[in-house]
């Protein structure tokens, strides 16, 4: 079936435009979506390549392909022929080329020598066979300078070239080879279609410009503009990185050193005899349901008023205008008159959870011991919680944590080794307490270590290394949990695009630079934010 064509039609200017540049560059792609509307994902474009040429016929024997060929263009009616022409550098083009109105020329954003072809042997070919024709500089492909290199080669074809880094071209790149040959560049991808309608409505545009100059007596050619700049293009947001939580420390002090080194410590368990345990939230949070539950109750002011406990006002930045919103952690929500509380009593909990320790309160020793919350009914072998002004056992600094006093079953030793296990999901089995390790287990509810226990006893103790594997599969989730809350987080890392809350233990476990920072050697290490360049 043929159809009719707009060539007779008074008024409409059809335009002959050919499409050339290397194999593979993406020229039969662009045509499609400017003919054929045709959009794909950047995958079902990555798994196809048909090295083919678009059919010119397709304007005679398809209505929709001819019906999108008409566009108005700077208020001229227009028919655009689109040409596709083989890529291969030896093939005879010359009957593309004649009476061509405009050339579209185009190169591969990911791929260096398309453009180097661009002026080595596209451009010299075009101003041979028509030297008058205007042509038009496009970079197809343009999704692939921000695409994920590695899965974009993975969905290739087997034994296409992989696409390196390296290859990926810029926009000065492509702007100095059009400025060179005096042409008008243009970028593309036809995920999405960006840049497919600047690069044809331009097209048109250069060639009733020239058209202008033969048939100056076109009046309705007029206010046919120059080719315009192309608004550049918005890169798409990057994925949120992927939270990978190693299982075993690649360097940095791992979980048990950094539990018998306490850095960075945020709770302290208080034992018979004035012994003291420290330890890090976030460790035994994401490890035990008992403790998570422990450090996520909230302290309700009510309560702490009901201790009669009066802080002392001068020691209260926000007194004199602080920063509304904010929690006044000195006054700890206590009958505190001070605008960050707003004075309302009893609506402001204090959650265990909050992580304003370090920096802020050092030095306000202010806080008294015996307000806070009584465990004996909640927990077995706990007696009360509460936050106090600790003196660090590494820096000797009085810092805000959160104090456990323990019933006195609770033992030092047994109470590390359950700890430790915390941290790291071992159990030392040559122990000689196990007994009073699986008591301490069975009260802290952590049953996985009571079973390593009992493998240990029963000679079963090869069955532990499941129960190690699940340990850490089991917090690695809760981790990431924790980090995409950023619940316990003690630390905010500013960067460009916002802020980023983080754990110093989990860093400092798993990282020397981390360590490093957070030591106490820096002035920043007390900081609870830190500016990334
Ligand atoms: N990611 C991405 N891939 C594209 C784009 N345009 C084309 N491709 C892919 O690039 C490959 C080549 O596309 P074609 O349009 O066939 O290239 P051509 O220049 O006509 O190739 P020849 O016919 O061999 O001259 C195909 O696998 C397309 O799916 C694009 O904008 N983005």
């Amino acid at each position: 079936m043929d159809i009719d064509l707009d060539y007779e039609r008074p008024n409409v200017e059809t335009i002959k435009c050919v499409v050339v540049g290397d194999n593979a560059v993406g020229k039969t792609r662009l045509i499609c979506a400017r003919a054929c509307n045709a959009t794909l994902t950047q995958y079902q474009l990555l798994a196809t390549h048909v090295p083919t040429v678009w059919a010119i016929d397709q304007y005679r024997v398809c209505q929709e392909v001819l019906e999108r060929s008409r566009d108005v263009v700077d208020e001229v009616s227009v028919s655009l022929r689109l040409w596709d022409t083989f890529g291969d550098h030896h093939k005879d083009r010359r009957f593309a080329y004649g009476r061509s109105d405009v050339v579209v020329l185009c190169f591969s954003l990911a791929n260096p020598y398309s453009l180097r072809h661009v002026k080595s042997m596209w451009f010299p070919e075009i101003k041979h066979f028509c030297p008058r024709t205007p042509v038009v500089l496009v970079g197809c492909q343009l999704d692939l300078r921000y695409a994920d290199l590695d899965a974009v080669n993975r969905a290739r074809r087997p034994l296409a070239k992989p696409i390196k880094p390296t290859d990926i071209l810029s926009p000065e790149n492509g702007h100095e080879v059009a400025k060179e040959l005096g042409i008008p560049y243009y970028e593309t991808s036809v995920v999405a279609q960006f840049g497919v309608k600047d690069v044809f409505d331009n097209a048109i545009r250069a060639a009733l410009i020239s058209r202008r100059h033969l048939q100056f007596w076109k009046s309705h050619l007029k206010k046919v503009q120059r080719p315009l700049l192309q608004a550049p293009f918005l890169p798409p947001k990057p994925p949120p990185p992927i939270i990978h939580t190693p299982d075993q420390p690649q360097n940095g002090q791992g979980p048990a050193a950094l539990f018998y080194t306490p850095l960075c410590t945020d709770v302290v368990f208080q034992l018979q005899r004035g012994q003291k345990v420290f330890a890090h939230k976030v460790y035994l949070a994401t490890a035990c349901s008992k403790f998570y539950e422990l450090f996520t109750l909230e302290l309700c002011a009510s309560e702490l008023k009901e201790k009669n406990w009066s802080p002392k006002r001068d020691h209260c930045p926000f007194q004199n205008g602080g920063t509304q919103g904010a929690t006044c952690t000195k006054c700890v929500g206590v009958d505190c008159q001070c605008e960050a509380t707003n004075g309302q009593l009893g609506v402001s909990p204090l959650p265990l959870r909050t992580s304003l320790s370090d920096n802020a309160l050092r030095g306000h020793g202010v806080v008294p011991v015996g307000w806070g919350k009584e465990l004996t009914e909640w927990g077995r072998g706990f007696i009360r919680v509460c936050l106090n002004m600790v003196e660090d056992p590494l820096t000797q600094c009085e810092t805000l944590m959160t104090v456990v006093q323990m019933e006195s079953f609770i033992q030092g030793e047994p109470l590390r080794a359950v700890l430790e296990y915390l941290y790291t999901g071992h159990l030392d089995q040559s122990r000689t307490d196990l007994m009073q390790v699986a008591t301490i287990a069975e009260a802290l509810e952590v049953f996985d270590l009571r079973m390593m226990v009992s493998n240990i006893l029963n000679k079963e103790a090869f069955m532990n290394q499941e129960i190690t594997k699940a340990f850490h599969v089991r917090r690695a989730n809760r981790i990431k949990e924790c980090l995409s809350r950023g619940l316990f987080s003690d630390v905010l890392f500013t960067v460009d695009d916002g802020s980023v809350p983080a754990h110093k233990p989990l860093l400092i476990a798993n990282c020397d630079w981390m360590v490093a920072m957070f030591r106490g050697a820096f002035r920043e290490s007390f900081s609870q934010e830190s500016n990334m360049p």
